[in-house]
């Protein structure tokens, strides 16, 4: 996969690329203030030379005390100017990113993205996309700036004395082993961390969504363990974690900033043996002390940077993902006849349509019929290119789909699905989503026509009813009114209808009947439906099974000849007499 050939850091640099200068300047801010909080370092220790030396000028020391506090003052001005221009860039690349994401899932095709848990997605480009803050934004210049500034003052005690320089570093090999080995388990204990926290949350999210059934069926013992379980997992894969690297964690910052072990005998010694003047002994011990503490602070990033990786492989794994490929520019359809040839087509390993050739002509009325599962949906939704034929091809007036823009595909197909998502917006809205801009009038009338209008009425808020997330606040027969109201308003030319009754009482069948005829009058319709009498009259009635066509023709045709299809039109009659008898 592409993501495996681009390392994080390549996508990181790709990220920030556009906002380079801001992080250049940042970094550059953040070295001046590192080095301006080390500079301090030295003062102090001249100032000590001063008082061993038996100084008492009183001026000497207030200016060395003024000069400190400037440069600690300083320090704070040029670390709070850096943060606030590595954020400024940081905050943009989190938008760009998002952006990214979200444009993407455009050009994905749709089906990965309705297959993908929603959660999953919001994740990734809420949660995850944030979780990038920490590390461009501080890392890139507090790190950088620290791990400079520390070398800096090595080479200047290098050339102060080579042999102090040597002695403040004795400690750093074995910190260096006591952090490699934190860090060599880090990345499994991370990924393990992340996997049942992902668990935890499909959990959380499942508990939550089926609460209804949960409580219908009295599962909330153990669906509760279900969750409790997930939870205890991922605490103990946290604690797990912290507890096998606390004592390499604890081992490596105490022996890090130990340069007094180092620095104090082999000085005294040294000193004593008068091969070292107290004033760079002093000097040595203060700037020895002052190496630690930026590399400490770069250590404590590396818990940042193991986990950016892992979060950086989620966000580049979607942005890898081949997009549906078609071009920009529009075709030309010469109708909108719709062609399949020998289509194949299968969900991952489940192989769902075979060899399926068929002709829907423009303006006509066809309907797929078949047994639960026999491949309808699937069907219709290659026409919709909501997934892309990886075997034969679907043509629309005559041109591959493969050639013809999604944005165009989308304003001249109407696909109304079995459950229809209604956005958390009034019903007005959500009904002018067909077509946007649409007056009043229009949402209006689009309304009355889908039958739906009564029912608005009767809401507190009519039209101006908001409609829950995903709908919710409405029964799924006026979801589905209002979906087709939607599709009525965008009035393309050709009509998807994915068991659009699905959810109405014998009824409302009528108003949607009705409805449906006003929706695809001089369309062309395609119309999955169970109940069987609802589809008699169109023109073509495909029988699918087991994601084949099995026989095509008109009603009476298919009775004469089709076995299945007299199978499937027995059942629906005896079941419509039985609801009949009980109605009765
Ligand atoms: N998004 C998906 N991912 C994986 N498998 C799927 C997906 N959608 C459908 N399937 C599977 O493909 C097969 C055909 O499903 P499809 O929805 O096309 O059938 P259908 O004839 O429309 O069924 P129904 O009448 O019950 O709606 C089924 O076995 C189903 O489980």
């Amino acid at each position: 996969m592409q993501n495996e050939a681009k390392s994080t850091i390549s996508w990181l640099m790709e990220f920030a690329a556009p906002h380079k200068s801001g992080y250049i300047a940042s970094v550059l801010c953040a070295v001046i203030g590192v080095a301006l909080s080390l500079a301090p370092y030295y003062f102090v220790g001249q100032m000590i030379v001063q008082l061993i030396r038996g100084g008492k000028e009183l001026s000497f020391y207030l200016l060395y005390g003024l000069v400190i506090t400037v440069l600690w003052l300083l320090r704070y001005i040029f670390h709070g100017i850096s943060t606030n221009l590595s954020h400024k860039a940081t905050f943009a690349v989190i938008s760009e990113v998002r952006l990214r994401l979200t444009a993407k899932l455009t050009r994905l095709p749709m089906g990965y993205v309705l297959n993908t848990p929603s959660g999953a997605l919001k994740n990734i480009i809420v949660e995850k996309v944030d979780s990038i803050e920490p590390t461009l934004a501080h890392i890139v210049p507090e790190m950088s700036a620290n791990i400079l500034v520390s070398v800096s003052v090595i080479i200047y005690l290098l050339a102060v004395d080579p042999r102090m320089a040597l002695a403040s570093l004795i400690t750093i090999p074995l910190g260096l082993v006591c952090y490699m080995a934190m860090m060599s388990t880090y990345e499994a204990q991370f990924k393990n961390y992340v996997a049942k926290n992902k668990h935890l949350n499909a959990t959380a999210v499942e508990y939550i969504s089926g609460i209804e059934v949960i409580k219908a069926f009295n599962q909330s013992a153990a669906s509760y363990e279900k969750f409790t379980t997930a939870a205890r997992e991922a605490a103990d894969s946290a604690i797990d974690w912290m507890r096998s690297n606390l004592w390499y964690f604890s081992a490596a910052m105490s022996v890090f900033p130990a340069v007094l072990v180092g620095v104090l005998p082999i000085g005294c010694l040294l000193y004593m043996n008068g091969n070292l003047p107290a004033d760079t002994f002093i000097l040595a011990i203060i700037l020895s002390l002052g190496i630690i503490g930026p590399l400490i602070t770069t250590m404590s990033y590396s818990d940042d940077l193991g986990k950016i990786s892992t979060v950086i492989g989620d966000i580049a794994e979607i942005l890898s993902l081949p997009d549906m490929e078609r071009p920009e520019t529009a075709a030309h359809l010469a109708g909108f006849d719709i062609a399949l040839h020998k289509v194949s087509f299968a969900y991952e390993q489940q192989q769902v349509l075979r060899d399926v050739s068929l002709r829907i002509e423009a303006n006509s009325v066809t309907a797929l019929v078949g047994p639960s599962g026999s491949g309808k949906s699937t069907l219709a939704k290659l026409i919709a290119s909501l997934w892309d034929v990886p075997v034969g091809s679907i043509s629309i007036g005559g041109v591959d789909v493969k050639q013809i823009p999604l944005s165009q595909i989308n304003a001249n197909i109407s696909y109304v699905a079995q459950d229809n998502f209604l956005f958390d917006e009034t019903i007005r809205n959500n009904i002018r989503l067909g077509k946007p801009g649409a007056s009043d009038q229009e949402v209006e009338r689009a309304a009355r026509e889908s039958g739906c209008h009564e029912f608005i009425m009767q809401l507190p808020r009519g039209y101006e009813t908001p409609c829950g997330g995903g709908g919710g606040h409405l029964s799924g027969g006026e979801r589905q009114r209002i979906a087709i109201a939607r599709a009525m308003l965008k009035n393309a030319p050709i009509v998807i209808l994915d068991e659009a009754t699905a959810y109405t009482d014998p009824e409302n069948e009528a108003v949607i009947q009705a409805a449906v005829a006003k929706l695809v009058a001089g369309k062309t319709l395609i119309v999955i439906a169970h109940r069987l009498s609802t589809i008699t009259d169109s023109d073509k009635i495909v029988v699918i099974e087991n994601g084949a066509i099995t026989a095509e023709g008109k009603h009476e045709e298919l009775l004469a000849l089709c076995p299945l299809y007299q199978k499937m039109w027995s059942a629906h009659i005896s079941t419509k007499d039985r609801i009949k008898e009980a109605l009765a």
